[in-house]
C-alpha cells in the first residue's frame, strides 16, 4: 500500500529517504549551528491565533495579488537552486505545478533548467527573476534582459549572499554539482558551476561564490538595477526596519522579508519575529512578503496576520519535487492551500482581506484574555 502523505514533514521524511544524502544535505541544511534553522519553524508556534465565530465561512476565498499579478492563494514558491537534482525535470515541473495551482514561481538565477525553458512550461503563468548580482555586470544584466524577454514580472533580487554561508554537511559532503547538471543559465564554463574537481576543504559551491559574486555591493547598486530594467526590483533578504526604509528611499517596489532560510548568517532571528517591524516602518509604502519556515496552513495565516502580502515557500517545494516531479509539487500546494483554507474558515475569515492583527496574540498575552 502506498504511504499517505498528511502534512509537509511527510515529503520531508519521504524526500530524505529517496535523494541521495549529499543533496538531501545540501537542500535541508541551514548555516553553522543552525540556530536559525530551528527558530524559524519554531518562532510560529510561540503564536496563538484568536478566531472569530458564527461568521458563515461557507465560502472562503484565498484570491489575492502580488504588484498587481492576481493568484489563487496567497502562497508562492521562492527560489531554490538546482532543482534537477531532486528530480529529472527540476524547475520544469516546478513552473508546471505553479502554473496548474496559479500561483507565482521565482526562478533562482542558479537553477539547471534556463529561463526561457521555464518560461515556456508555465503556460501564461505567472513567474519572477531571482537575481544574484555578478562581479561581472554585463553577465548579470544579460538575465535580467532575458527574464524581461520571457515575460517574467519582476526580478527579487537577493541582498544577503555577498559570500555563502558555512553549510557543515555540504563542507563534510565537499558538495557539488552531479556531473550531469549545470547551472544552465551560464554559458561560461567557469560560471556554470558544473561538478569541476579542486576545491580543496570547502563546498564547490562556497569556492564558486567568493568567485563569481560581488560582495562589494551596497545600496547604489539597487537604484542601479531599478534603472536597468523596467520590471518592479523586489529585494529579497530584510530583517530590519532601517533596511526597509533604506530599500522604500532607493526605489524598491517589494520587500520580502527573509533570512535565506536560515543558511547564512547563524543567530539571526526568525523571519515572523521581525515581520511587524519591517511592517510598520514600510507603512504601507510598498508589498512585504515572508519565507522561512512555512509549512503549515496556520502558519501562512499568521505571517499575514502580521502584515505579509504573501509568503513563499523554499524547501518543501523540493520535497514535493523529489517525492514526485511535477506532481508531488502540486500535492503540496494543494496541500497547503487546504490547510490554508480551513485555518481561514476556522478563524472566521472569508477573505485574505479579513485576515488582520486582532487575529493573532503571543501566549503571554492570550492567558490574559
Ligand atoms: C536548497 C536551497 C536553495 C536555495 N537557493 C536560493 C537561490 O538560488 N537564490 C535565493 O535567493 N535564495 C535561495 N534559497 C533561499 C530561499 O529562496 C528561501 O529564502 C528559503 O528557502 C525559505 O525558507 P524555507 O526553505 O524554510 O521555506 C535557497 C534555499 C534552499 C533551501
Ligand atoms: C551567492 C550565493 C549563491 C547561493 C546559491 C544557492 C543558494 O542560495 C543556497 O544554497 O542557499
Amino acid at each position: 500500500m502506498s504511504e499517505t502523505l498528511v502534512c509537509v514533514a511527510d515529503y520531508e521524511s519521504r524526500a530524505k529517504r529517496v535523494l541521495p544524502k549529499a543533496v538531501f544535505d545540501y537542500y535541508c541544511s541551514g548555516a553553522d549551528e543552525q540556530e536559525t534553522l530551528a527558530e524559524n519553524t519554531a518562532a510560529f508556534s510561540r503564536w496563538r491565533l484568536l478566531p472569530r465565530v458564527l461568521r458563515d465561512v461557507s465560502s472562503v476565498d484565498l484570491s489575492v495579488s502580488v504588484l498587481g499579478q492576481p493568484i489563487s492563494m496567497p502562497v508562492c514558491v521562492g527560489a531554490t537552486a538546482m532543482q534537477r537534482m531532486a528530480h529529472p525535470d527540476g524547475e520544469t515541473a516546478t513552473a508546471k505545478a505553479t502554473y496548474r495551482a496559479g500561483i507565482g514561481m521565482m526562478l533562482s538565477s542558479w537553477a539547471t533548467s534556463t529561463i526561457e525553458e521555464v518560461r515556456s512550461s508555465a503556460g501564461d503563468g505567472l513567474l519572477w527573476m531571482q537575481l544574484y548580482i555578478y562581479k561581472d555586470r554585463d553577465l548579470t544584466l544579460s538575465l535580467v534582459r532575458r527574464a524581461e524577454g520571457a515575460g517574467y514580472k519582476a526580478i527579487f533580487v537577493t541582498v544577503d549572499t555577498p559570500y555563502l554561508g558555512k553549510r557543515r554537511d555540504d563542507v563534510r559532503n565537499r558538495f557539488k554539482l552531479p556531473p550531469n547538471l549545470k547551472m544552465v543559465n551560464f554559458s561560461s564554463a567557469d560560471l556554470a558551476f558544473s561538478s569541476a574537481e579542486g576545491y580543496g576543504e570547502n563546498s564547490g559551491l562556497a569556492v564558486y561564490v567568493a568567485q563569481a559574486i560581488d560582495p562589494t555591493l551596497c545600496w547604489e547598486h539597487i537604484a542601479w538595477l531599478k534603472r536597468n530594467t523596467h520590471l518592479p526590483v523586489v529585494v529579497k533578504g530584510i530583517l530590519r526596519a532601517e533596511d526597509a526604509v533604506e530599500a522604500i528611499n532607493h526605489g524598491v517596489d517589494g520587500i520580502l522579508v527573509s533570512n535565506h532560510g536560515a543558511r547564512q548568517l547563524d543567530g539571526v532571528p526568525a523571519t515572523l519575529d521581525v515581520l511587524s517591524e519591517v511592517v510598520s516602518a514600510v507603512a504601507g509604502r510598498c508589498e512585504v512578503y515572508l519565507d522561512g519556515g512555512v509549512r503549515r496552513g496556520t502558519d501562512v495565516l499568521k505571517a499575514l496576520s502580521l502584515g505579509a502580502r504573501a509568503v513563499f515557500l523554499g524547501r518543501p517545494v523540493l520535497w514535493g519535487l523529489a517525492c514526485q516531479g511535477e506532481q508531488g509539487v502540486v500535492d503540496v500546494l494543494e496541500l497547503m492551500r487546504n490547510e490554508l483554507h480551513l485555518a481561514m474558515a476556522l478563524s472566521g475569515c472569508r477573505s485574505v482581506a479579513e485576515i488582520n492583527s486582532s487575529l493573532i496574540r503571543r501566549p503571554e498575552y492570550t492567558s490574559r484574555i
